[in-house]
């Protein structure tokens, strides 16, 4: 424990056991995540968003542990999920709720959040004078802006960017790849992505999903 401190956050997932109703997609799978970028490899429906949402505490593995910095996502779940956070393209849950809406609610759920840095990220992506619009008027791109700004600016320990770069114009390809490459260089962060392309970004290792 005390070496994890000190080395950064470590995202341990070992002998995970997932299935769906219908479908097994994972059987004993296990691996140690530690700071910087990994970029999560694997053939389309091979589990790589199953596995974000598993690292995120959104979904509940059947067998097995995941735990950031010791902390046991099915023994304390909202300690663990208030240290992650899943970025991926779902449709919102809430459609009918305004932009500024969502972010409220996500500074309430993560009460260290600063509002100020949520801000400025959306200016960046220039999304500010979306905060009026309900998320179900926005654009698949404008969703991702929006989705983006708050991973980029919430204070956790673990990010779980799914497909990060997809619907995305130039210019917030470009100032996406600016804010993971120093995102990738702390010590104090895991970034968890999937990506079909290669991200160019500083990839600190890869983690490949096969059959
Ligand atoms: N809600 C669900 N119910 C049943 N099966 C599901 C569900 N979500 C995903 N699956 C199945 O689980 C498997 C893994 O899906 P997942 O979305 O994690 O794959 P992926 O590697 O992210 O794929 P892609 O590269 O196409 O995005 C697939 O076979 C998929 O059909």
């Amino acid at each position: 424990m005390a070496v994890e401190q000190k080395d950064g956050p470590l995202l341990r997932i070992a002998g995970v056991h997932f299935h769906f109703d219908t479908r097994p997609v994972f059987a004993g799978f296990s691996a140690a995540i530690g700071p910087g970028i990994t970029w999560l490899r694997g053939a389309n429906g091979m589990g790589k968003t199953t596995l974000l949402k598993l690292a995120a505490g959104a979904l509940t593995p059947n067998r097995g542990s995941i735990a950031l910095d010791g902390i046991d996502c099915a023994a304390q779940p909202l300690a663990y999920r208030l240290a992650a956070f899943y970025c991926g393209g779902d449709l919102p849950d809430l459609p009918w709720l305004a932009v500024q809406e969502l972010l409220d609610l996500h500074l309430a759920l993560y009460p260290a959040a600063d509002a100020r840095l949520v801000e400025r990220q959306l200016d960046a992506f220039g999304v500010a004078g979306t905060l009026g619009q309900a998320l179900s008027t926005l654009s698949l791109g404008q969703h991702k802006k929006v989705q983006l700004a708050l991973a980029l600016a919430l204070p956790v320990r673990l990010l779980l960017l799914d497909e990060p770069f997809n619907g995305l114009d130039a210019a917030a390809v470009e100032y996406l790849r600016g804010q993971l490459g120093e995102l990738g260089a702390r010590q104090d962060v895991c970034v968890l992505l999937t990506s079909h392309l290669e991200p160019l970004v500083a990839v600190r290792r890869m983690l490949d999903l096969a059959p």
